[in-house]
């Protein structure tokens, strides 16, 4: 089964849960509780989706000092949520702490540890920007692949990109490692300010091993009918 992630970038867990309200019927559902959800709810949401069985990825995109970031990832790790994500360009010891400190903190709580994700380089991120603002002088697509490597190298379970860098970054590490897109749009929706899109067929042709999509599902005007299209494109299933 490859995950289509709903991403709830909603501005408190009431509009969050209205929202869900209409899917409480359907299986599997997975969601990413972001910044903006946790910074307002903090864990009591991620107990609300939870107590509803309902997979959690929470998006925090650490990126700090590996001691910092440890700390964090333990607290993290006691939450019961399946993916997590650091930013890869946090470095790898960063990436090996983190690691570390979500182990610690699943092993404390007695639950699962969340399969961590690095952010390779932004969705919103052009080809441009990667050139004049970081003054990065290699292509888009080999400082993913090598942003990929090392965080396979330093823990990670698997990848945020765009699924326009997946085959790279499959050639790049072993199998089983997960790339993970966002920036998917449906052929009729605005681009917003994402840079590199592409459709869900397309995302899952590019081998991609699961999507997060947020406002093709939450501004659609039947975001489960939407959200079954989207999953059974991919797998199949849901009626
Ligand atoms: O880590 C992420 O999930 C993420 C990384 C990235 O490179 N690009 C990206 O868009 N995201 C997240 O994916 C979601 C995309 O939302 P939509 O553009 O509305 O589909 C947002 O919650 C972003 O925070």
């Amino acid at each position: 089964m490859k995950p289509v992630f709903i991403a709830l970038d909603f501005v408190d867990a009431d509009t969050a849960l209205e929202f869900l309200e209409p899917f409480k019927d359907v299986k599997p559902l997975a969601v990413k509780v972001g910044m903006e959800l946790f910074y307002r709810e903090g864990a009591g949401i991620i107990k609300d989706l939870r107590d509803q069985n309902i997979d959690v990825f929470l998006d925090l995109k650490l990126h700090d000092i590996p001691h910092t970031v440890q700390q964090a990832a333990k607290r993290i790790g006691q939450l019961d949520v399946q993916f997590t994500t650091v930013h890869s360009l946090g470095g790898s010891e960063m990436i090996k702490a983190a690691r570390r400190g979500l182990d610690e903190g699943a092993k404390q709580a007695g639950v699962a540890a969340p399969q961590l994700l690095a952010v390779t380089q932004l969705t919103s991120t052009s080809e441009e920007q990667l050139h004049d603002e970081e003054l990065v002088p290699v292509s888009m697509a080999e400082s993913v692949s090598h942003l990929a490597k090392m965080a396979s190298q330093s823990g990670a379970d698997g990848v945020i990109s765009s699924a326009l860098e997946n085959n790279l970054i499959h050639q790049a590490v072993s199998d089983g490692f997960k790339c993970i897109n966002p920036g998917i749009r449906l052929p009729s929706n605005s681009v917003d300010d994402q840079k590199r899109v592409v459709t869900p067929t397309k995302a899952f042709e590019l081998n991609s091993s699961g999507i997060v999509v947020g406002r093709s599902i939450t501004k659609s005007d039947d975001p489960v009918q939407t959200y079954k299209d989207i999953y059974n494109a991919v797998n199949g299933g849901i009626k």
